[in-house]
């Protein structure tokens, strides 16, 4: 099985929000790998990171990428950080990705103060800065289209996958 879609990008890029609005407006099911290592562990991502560290996360989530890639047909979110993985990446080859790609001020609004994204603890401007340098390339080099979500609805970007993907 292949997914229809899967959305990459960072924190903020609104990849579950979108995923949730594709899955409606397609009616197909959507899966969002941070969900499934919660419901598959039972523990919180961010007491994951802080008891189990960031590479065991990591773990989790390249085989949660795995598992999904392989039997989910709909759509699918990924974790921020799952492209960091060599073999995530490679798993994505010739599957449709869309990177939702968000500026810093559009990012730092929608992530605000929320104390669920472990990577975020401190200056969370600063280190939304450090993740969009860091892995823009990343995201770019998996994916098969580039969808900005600046001074876009959730809705939008949503409309915008689906002219692009039909
Ligand atoms: N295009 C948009 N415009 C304004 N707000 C948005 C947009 N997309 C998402 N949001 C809001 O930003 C917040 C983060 O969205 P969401 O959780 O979907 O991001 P994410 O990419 O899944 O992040 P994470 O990698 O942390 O899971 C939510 O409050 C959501 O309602
Ligand atoms: O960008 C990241 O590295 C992360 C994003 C979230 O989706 C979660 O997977 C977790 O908070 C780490
Ligand atoms: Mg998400």
């Amino acid at each position: 099985m292949t997914p229809r879609v899967v959305l990459v990008g960072p924190m903020g890029a609104g990849k579950t929000t979108v995923a949730g609005l594709l899955g409606e407006a397609w009616g197909v099911a959507v899966r969002d790998t941070d969900a499934d290592i919660e419901a598959t562990t039972g523990r919180e991502i961010s007491d994951i990171f802080v008891e189990s560290g960031e590479d065991h996360f990591r773990d989790l989530e390249a085989a949660a990428v795995a598992e999904a890639v392989a039997e989910h047909d709909g759509v699918l979110a990924l974790g921020g950080g799952a492209v960091l993985r060599a073999e995530t990446r490679d798993l994505l080859s010739g599957v449709p990705v869309v990177f939702l790609r968000v500026g810093l001020s559009d990012a730092v609004k929608r992530v605000g103060l929320g104390t669920g994204r472990p990577l975020l603890l401190g200056n969370v401007r600063a280190r939304i800065k450090a993740l969009l340098d860091e892995r823009t390339p990343v995201y770019e080099s998996v994916a098969t289209h580039v969808v900005d979500t600046d001074d876009r609805t959730p809705d939008e970007v949503a409309a915008r996958i689906r002219e692009l993907l039909a």
